[in-house]
């Protein structure tokens, strides 16, 4: 990248005295532990148990919890997560005192799915009794058996989605024998697992459940057209298709709005959202959280490298400017002296920066290639706090992880970060932070930066050569910054802000918004990628082919662009391997 200046229903037959025989007597001997996975004996459609490596999953929960879950050799449903083993590893948690001589005197009682017929009988029988009581001719101690085992894992026909689960927001309506039905998502398992469920079996969570009902019915009325409304007042069976992913992405909008305010509300609740629905892959948060750009190797390095590129001289330069009398005279100063004397950097003589006193945040008011010259704790204005030039100290100041949440793009371009607070154009987003590094750092730290399919620098340019080139470098270390990904029609843009040490060599890149910006939409900016002509590098390249050769890249690497914007990068690469094609045959 470069700146410049610029639980499920089953299905089976009813069960068969055969497989109910196979239970096996109270007295029976003790279970065995290791056991092979279940196959099924005979067909269900939409359901598959497998073996699940419970130990493992809930261990760190309550290793009692997980010998008595060993010991009773039952197996879950593909379909349940985490949360879900989680939740039956709590329920032993609260409803198990005692749980070393609770799982003696099970083991000795229960010897229990010593077979596959059994194991077999016990899910089909779930399905089709709703009660224990209703198994016929099961004995008493049987009886008591299943039920344990049901209530357990919260098994029982007609609840089993929805006794031991909260509803966390509902995606869909619709009316079935006259009654309405409702598509839950429910807390813990992910949105495909959603059920239909009618609001009479949401026991445990009646009033909760009325509330999540009322919030869909409102973002519902916000959605469906007026003329639709027939539809909202439930006449008819169900709300359009077309509807149904408005309503759904709106939803999670209102969802996710109500998480900041509750983040808001209580700041010990603040923490990172991060959103994954297409893959199973290693955390984000592979690096070092820091605010501010940390030093790679020794400050004195740094001076020792400014020196040797003789630019001393203008750094003591911008060094003198502070405010005297008047917030602004720091910047006006430079612009004199400086800026205008060496014609080494733009600045632009206008304001930096509006205040909007409603929204409480500078909205930026220049051009991005002129440098921003912040005020520094020397001025006058700062030390009577009438400052107007301090954004970046309320940016880092105003840090909130609230802002943003962390997705997965599912389209091959990583982790992204996506907005969750709208963003007005001209507002400050987030600071790019890293490792500042010079020419000699990344060389040294070349191999780990660069070893990875993932770039994370940003160039901090200088045109000219005999001035010190910097990066700041965000793979070891850094802030959400580091998971904005590259657009060729972004919604963010690059400011370069000179602040404490006055140095025009190491400016903050801080990230602004170049239009307004709406909760759930994608962070991006532009890397700056640049199309190379591989002919141009390969001159003695003999493969005929070559010669059209384009290439996108990032920092000197290729990179193939997935921003999907009409004016992508990619897309003009391919154009002028097709005009250059055109050309050359005609020239021959
Ligand atoms: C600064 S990181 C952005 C965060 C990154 N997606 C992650 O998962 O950590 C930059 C890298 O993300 C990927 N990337 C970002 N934008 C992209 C795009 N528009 N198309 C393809 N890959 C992209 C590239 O691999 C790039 O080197």
């Amino acid at each position: 990248m470069k700146i410049e200046p610029s639980v499920s229903k089953v299905t089976d037959k009813p069960t068969t005295r055969r497989s109910r025989r196979l239970l096996a007597p109270i007295s029976a001997q003790l279970p065995v532990t290791s056991q092979k996975p279940v196959s099924r004996t005979r067909a269900s459609s939409d359901i598959l148990f497998e073996e699940t490596n419970v130990e493992e999953q809930i261990f760190k929960i309550k290793p009692e919890c997980v010998n008595e879950l060993k010991s009773t050799k039952v197996r879950f449903p593909k379909m349940m997560t985490m949360a879900f083993l989680r939740e039956i590893a709590d329920s032993f948690k609260n409803s198990v005192n005692n749980v070393e001589s609770r799982c003696k005197s099970l083991k000795k009682r229960y010897t229990w799915l010593d077979t596959e017929d059994e194991k077999d009988w016990f899910y089909k029988s779930c399905s089709e009794y709703p009660t224990a009581q209703m198994l016929p001719e099961a004995s008493p101690s049987e009886i008591l058996r299943v039920d344990y085992f049901r209530k357990t894992f919260g098994w029982e026909k007609r609840h089993a989605n929805t006794c031991a689960r909260k509803a966390e927001y509902i995606l869909d309506f619709k009316r079935k024998s006259r009654n309405d039905i409702y598509k839950v998502k429910w807390c813990g398992l992910p949105e495909y697992a959603a059920t239909w469920v009618r609001p009479v079996d949401i026991i445990a969570f009646r009033y909760e459940f009325a509330r999540r009902v009322t919030e869909f019915w409102e973002a519902v009325v916000k959605l469906v057209p007026h003329k639709e409304m027939p539809i909202v007042r439930r006449s008819n069976c169900s709300i359009p298709a077309e509807y149904i992913s408005k309503i759904c992405s709106n939803y999670q909008k209102i969802k996710r709005e109500s998480m900041i305010e509750i983040c808001a509300e209580n700041p010990l609740k603040s923490a990172l959202l991060i959103e994954n629905e297409y893959d199973v892959c290693a955390s984000p948060f592979n690096f070092e959280f820091i605010s501010e750009n940390a030093f790679c190797g020794a400050k004195e390095q740094l001076k020792a490298y400014e020196d040797e590129k003789a630019t001393q001289k203008q750094v003591a330069e911008a060094l003198g400017f502070c405010c005297k009398q008047e917030c602004g005279e720091c910047s006006a100063n430079f612009y004199k002296e400086y800026a205008l004397a060496s014609h080494k950097a733009t600045y632009s003589k206008h304001k930096h920066y509006k205040y909007d006193e409603e929204r409480d945040y500078w909205k930026v008011c220049h051009p991005a290639h002129f440098l921003i010259f912040e005020c520094t704790d020397d001025c006058i204005c700062k030390k009577e706090g009438r400052c107007k030039l301090d954004m970046l100290t309320k940016l880092r100041d105003n840090h909130s992880s609230n802002k943003f949440l962390v997705s997965r793009t599912g389209d091959d371009r990583g982790w992204g970060l996506t907005a969750m607070q709208a963003f007005k154009q001209g507002e400050p987003v987030i600071e790019y932070v890293g490792e500042l590094m010079t020419e000699e750092n990344f060389r040294q730290n070349e191999t780990e930066i660069w070893n990875k399919n993932l770039m994370y620098s940003m160039d901090l340019t200088q045109n000219d050569k005999n001035l010190p080139a910097y990066t700041v470098d965000s793979s070891r270390k850094g802030n959400h910054s580091r998971l904005i990904n590259h657009s060729c029609e972004p919604n963010l843009v690059t400011y370069k802000i000179i602040k404490e040490d006055r140095n025009i060599n190491r400016p903050h890149p801080v990230l602004f918004a170049a239009k307004d910006i709406a909760i759930g939409e994608e962070l991006s900016f532009n890397y700056k990628l640049t199309i190379i002509n591989q002919n141009e590098n390969s001159k003695h390249d003999d493969n005929s082919d070559s010669e059209h050769e384009f290439d996108v890249v990032e920092n000197g690497r290729a990179f193939i662009c997935r921003c999907g914007s009409k004016k992508c990068i990619d897309k003009k690469k391919n154009l002028k391997r097709k005009h250059d094609r055109k050309r050359s045959n005609k020239m021959r």
